[in-house]
């Protein structure tokens, strides 16, 4: 039912042709085992009407069938491609936080498992709706040729749905168990590929790792899974052998209650035996009709949580420059369940401005990054708020304050695209960038991507650089990025980029630990367990001299 309603939600009226198509198609097949029949019982004085009526029931299958399938495809694709789209686009608006505390697995296992096994439930629809208009059609065959021995069919019929309903849900609770496991089989395998080196390098670890996380889950996975599909074995074997019940029932039982000719009892088997077919493949089709309602509920509870940003980000416009960025009594904490102790970043208050080149210092787990990523607007603040040129504020226009920033954290991503169209102007800053970041050599541009990312950790963070260059945003941020740089380059990024960078009229913000740099900052901010200061830069400035 979930599965028709997400498609009716797609568009009705693909799946009213398609229904109606399908059912007529059912209905031509019942036509089709009504005329063979017909045509047995009257095999000596067959007409060439007859024959005609067969060779037209025959191309209205067909041609009823193909019109259903494909549209459904079509459709059951469409409507599975919009949810990964609705749900890419839901992930991407939903605030940073909350997307840590999902966690990378639960999303990837929504994204791809869910998605797939639903997908493969829409690919069964075709085939059921056009078995269901089979079965429904040779029912009314049935009643035409007997109503009492319809009656008993039904009262069988009613039977088996009845006793499925119990055994359905047993394997479905099972498999409800065995998709819950999935988010952390994920985990596992997310451990498995970012700590290939860590596992390889030590073996001790990497027994660790199979016998205590990923055999136990992978191990319970199984068994869940397992209860529940043999559950459903079980109800697809009794749902066979209920129907054999009711052709013995027909053929030996019935004759001695109801008075039935033997060619109407050969007519009523053999469209019992023509049902077998569709039946047993609707039958089929719950195992995984099954799963497909567990990643629906699934992804229905996940995509809760995903909260929407608000803004359409189409319309939205960063300002070119940004003369000030207000911090006023900004906080934020971190909570988690079953701790006592939380950290606490603030309240402070801070004014930077463009053209200046602010460094930010403070010792490990002090809170620079979670000043960082509240500075960007990745974090809103949970108190007071950050305004840019008192207009725009990170609270309220959070996705519009986030476009005024280009940042490159430590656990930065690249992209390969890094232009769009072939604008030989951009092309050109590009290519002056890649050389003034001494890449030239290692990495082309070519249809506005690059040609490798292939790279070590210090070239992959200088073409992060160069993809933030190209931003052209009016604030910049950068959290210990020139760690991973020889001397050399540090020494470049220090006295060459930074000072480029506030020549622009950028405010540029960098967290660094670096202290033989720090007299080239402007201002001097110091983290200390959550507590935000200004330093003068004036001591350190003479002690480097
Ligand atoms: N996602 C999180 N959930 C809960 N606590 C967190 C989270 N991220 C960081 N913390 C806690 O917040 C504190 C500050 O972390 P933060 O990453 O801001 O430190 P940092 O100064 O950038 O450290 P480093 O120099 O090591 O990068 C730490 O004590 C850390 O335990």
């Amino acid at each position: 039912m979930d599965l028709l309603l997400l498609l009716a939600r797609r568009s009705w009226r693909t799946l009213l042709i398609a229904t109606s198509t399908g059912l007529a198609c059912g209905l031509a097949a019942a036509g089709l085992i009504a005329n063979i029949n017909h045509s047995l019982a009257g095999f000596g004085q067959l007409r060439p009407a007859d024959g005609l009526l067969f060779a037209g029931l025959v191309v209205l299958v067909v041609s009823t069938r193909i019109v259903s399938d494909v549209s459904l495809l079509r459709l059951g694709q469409t409507a599975i491609s919009d949810m990964r789209l609705h749900l890419s686009g839901k992930l991407i608006d939903t605030p940073y936080p909350r997307l840590q505390r999902l966690g990378k697995h639960r999303l990837l296992a929504m994204l791809t498992d869910d998605t797939q096994t639903i997908s493969q439930a829409v690919e069964l629809v075709p085939v059921m709706l056009v078995n269901s208009g089979i079965v429904l059609a040779c029912l009314a065959y049935l009643g035409w040729l007997s109503l009492p021995l319809l009656g008993l069919t039904a009262a069988l019929i009613l039977l088996g749905a009845a006793s499925f309903h119990w055994p359905q849900r047993k394997a479905l609770t099972s498999i409800g168990k065995a998709r819950e496991l999935k988010d952390q089989l994920f985990d596992q395998y997310r451990l498995l590929t970012d700590g290939s080196k860590e596992l390889q390098l030590n073996h001790s670890r990497r027994l660790q790792f199979f016998e205590r996380l990923l055999y136990p889950i992978s191990q319970q996975y199984r068994r869940d899974f397992v209860r529940g599909m043999s559950i459903y074995a079980l109800v697809l074997n009794w749902g066979n052998g209920i129907f054999y019940l009711l052709i013995g029932t027909v053929l030996f039982l019935a004759p001695q209650f109801i008075e039935l000719s033997a060619t109407l009892v050969t007519g009523y088997i053999l469209a019992l035996l023509y049902m077998i077919t569709p039946l047993s493949e609707l039958m089929n089709a719950l195992p995984t009709l099954g799963r497909a309602s567990v990643s629906l509920r699934k992804i229905r509870a996940l995509e809760g949580q995903l909260e929407v940003a608000g803004t359409p980000a189409d319309t939205l416009s960063p300002a070119r420059h940004v003369a000030r960025l207000a911090c006023r009594e900004v906080r934020h904490s971190y909570y988690r369940e079953g701790e006592d102790g939380r950290f606490t970043l603030g309240p402070f208050d801070l004014e930077l401005r463009a053209g200046e080149v602010v460094f930010i210092t403070g010792g490990n787990g002090s809170g620079k990054t979670t000043l960082a990523l509240l500075l960007t607007g990745l974090y809103q603040p949970e108190g007071g708020d950050l305004l840019l040129d008192e207009q725009v504020s990170a609270s309220t226009q959070n996705h519009l304050y986030r476009q005024h920033f280009s940042a490159i954290f430590t656990d930065f991503c690249l992209f390969e695209h890094l232009l769009d169209g072939d604008d030989p102007h951009l092309m050109q800053q590009a290519r002056d960038y890649l050389a003034h970041l001494q890449l030239a050599h290692k990495v082309n541009i070519e249809g506005g991507r690059l040609s490798t990312l292939d790279l070590s950790t210090g070239q992959r963070k200088r073409l992060a650089l160069l993809a933030a260059y190209l931003d052209d945003r009016p604030c910049y941020l950068f959290d210990e990025w020139a760690a991973d740089q020889d001397p050399v380059f540090k020494r470049f990024f220090y006295t060459k980029i930074l000072p480029d960078l506030r020549q622009r009229g950028k405010l540029v913000i960098v967290i660094s630990h670096d202290d033989a740099y720090f007299h080239l900052a402007d201002r001097l901010i110091k983290v200390d367990q959550g507590c935000v200061s200004e330093t003068s830069t004036e001591p350190l400035a003479a002690a480097a001299y």
